[in-house]
């Protein structure tokens, strides 16, 4: 039977909250738009599904009110599958939007061991984007992470516990919690 979200709420710990995400990605859009602003053409803006959808929205309105305009895709690459431990990388939709000569931003709810991010950055670069960055709400704090997988625009950091909220699911539940919790150890 898949377990319970209201179970496991509470035993969580709750991490970070709704207003200081609010005001991380404040900050966040603040560092995408001083580095973005001056281009000719707007950030090809891919979100990484699902998880990054609730934070990819967030930015893209705090990126708007701002005056910077983004074109959107996405892509869908997962490694949990719903479980709490990632495995390998299965891609369920790659964007559709030629990628040559752009600025790529990819934008994920969380790097952890870094695999995701690593491969879909290499996937974009393939495809001769100018350049890609990548900005995720959280990183996780952990020395078993890929060697130089670094996200350029990060908001928080959360401890080397499995987390959910804001995105991230247990169990496929708790996506769209305006929070970010810990499972209880
Ligand atoms: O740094 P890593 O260890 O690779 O983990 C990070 C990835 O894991 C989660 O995706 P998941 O595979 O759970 O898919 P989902 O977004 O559909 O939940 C998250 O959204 C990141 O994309
Ligand atoms: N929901 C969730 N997804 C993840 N993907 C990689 N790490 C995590 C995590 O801690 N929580």
């Amino acid at each position: 039977m898949t377990p319970r979200l209201a179970d496991a709420l509470r035993d969580a710990e709750l991490i970070h909250d709704g207003a200081t995400l609010d005001a991380a990605i404040a900050r966040m859009a603040a560092e995408i738009h001083a580095d973005y602003r001056d281009d000719d053409l707007p950030p090809l803006f891919v979100t990484v599904m699902h998880g990054g959808l609730p934070f990819a929205a967030q930015l893209a309105f705090a990126l708007g009110e701002l005056g910077l305009d983004l074109e959107f895709d996405y892509l869908h690459a997962t490694r949990y599958r719903g479980q709490t431990t990632g495995s390998g990388l299965a891609w369920l939709h790659r964007p559709a939007t030629p990628m040559r000569d752009r600025r790529v931003l990819l934008v994920d709810d969380i790097l952890d061991e870094g695999h995701t991010l690593h491969a879909v950055t290499r996937w974009c670069e393939d495809q001769n984007a100018e350049e890609v960055r990548t900005a995720v709400l959280a990183v996780k704090l952990h020395d078993r992470g890929l060697e130089d997988i670094e996200a350029d625009y990060v908001g928080v950091e959360v401890p080397d516990r499995y987390v959910f909220g804001y995105g991230m699911d247990y169990h496929e539940q708790g996506r769209n919690l305006p929070a970010i919790y810990a499972l209880a150890e």
